[in-house]
């Protein structure tokens, strides 16, 4: 396979349960080393998808290649070519993490020394010889992520990786899939909370409802929502100054501070007046918060492509 093609595609994919449609026409790439996050409320379609790309379910409708091949038409060799953390995975709480690996690393044809070099790489290695029932949430899951990591996958796929981990242990966890993703894996990870993947993933694919509503990178996504930037200004006494223009609803929040917001296009315009003034004595920027980016998409009814 050439470098060049995307290690995952889908091209108008839909998976239907009945009258539920878990994934209605979903079309897009992933290149090799991407790092791409899926997101979505509860029942998007986030692990329908993945199991769709891992062929553990046939498509109702539409194409789907991994490494070129139909993954579902049982073709094992790409199927191992991808690694796989489900949600809420659970190991054996009486075997260590050293066993558990070793087993997972003859199941997929690895040596030993691959299950302890991962164990290695993920912060393990100390904790390998005790009992997974004495391991913590994120030991448990970098674990998992080891697990997923056998046999050097050109893609793993992680559905909910961070969900219950602190903020220490989850940015450890996003550093090591940086570092897989620069090393030329394609990383896809899904997640409830677009906040937490600010400056630790390339692109988002929102979903909703099973319908891709969005994809391309945060600062992508901010341009085509188009929402208003706030501003809040810390005035010298009364002052009120007549560029505050009524359509920006300017407001005193008390102590001096005016609260106004205003389109992304008339921000500059309006932080150089605001800064040439001599009545405003200091400056706040807020830009759109994610959630509010994330609740533009999922209301936006014809849906947004890069
Ligand atoms: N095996 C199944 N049989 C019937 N319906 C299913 C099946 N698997 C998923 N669904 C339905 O498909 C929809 C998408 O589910 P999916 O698990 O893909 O969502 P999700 O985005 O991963 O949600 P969560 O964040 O809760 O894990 C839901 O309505 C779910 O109930």
């Amino acid at each position: 396979m050439k470098a060049d093609l995307p290690v995952i595609e889908l091209e108008g994919v839909a998976k239907r349960y009945g009258a539920v449609e878990a994934v209605r026409d979903a079309s897009f790439d992933l290149p090799q080393g991407a790092c791409v996050a899926l997101v979505g409320h509860n029942g998007a379609g986030k692990t329908t998808l993945m199991k769709l790309m891992l062929g553990l379910i046939r498509p109702s409708a539409g194409r789907l290649r991994v490494l070129g091949e139909d993954p579902a038409a049982g073709a094992a060799q790409a199927r191992r070519r991808l690694g796989w953390l489900p949600e809420s995975v659970t190991f054996n709480p009486a075997l260590t993490g050293q066993e558990v690996l070793r087993f997972f690393a003859r199941l997929k044809g690895e040596p030993a020394a691959a299950a302890d070099a991962l164990l290695e790489r993920v912060g393990l290695i100390e904790a390998a010889r005790r009992r997974i029932g004495g391991y913590s949430k994120g030991m448990r899951q970098r674990l998992g992520v080891a697990q997923a990591l056998l046999g050097s996958p050109r893609a793993v796929l992680l559905d909910e990786p961070t969900t219950g981990l602190d903020p220490e242990v989850r940015q450890g966890l996003y550093d090591m899939l940086t570092e897989l993703a620069g090393g030329g894996t394609t990383v896809l990870l899904s997640s409830h909370a677009l906040e937490e993947l600010e400056g630790r993933v390339e692109r988002v694919v929102i979903m909703d409802h099973g319908r891709v509503v969005a994809d391309g990178s945060l600062a992508e996504l901010r341009r085509l929502a188009r929402l208003p930037v706030r501003l809040r200004l810390a005035l010298v006494g009364d002052a009120w100054p007549d560029w505050l223009r009524p359509d920006f609803a300017p407001h005193r929040l008390g102590n001096g501070l005016v609260e106004l917001s205003c389109p992304p296009e008339a921000k500059m315009a309006l932080l150089r007046q605001a800064a040439a003034d001599p009545h405003v004595a200091d400056l706040d920027l807020e830009p759109p918060t994610l959630d509010e980016l994330y609740v533009h998409f999922l209301r936006s009814r014809d849906g947004v492509a890069p």
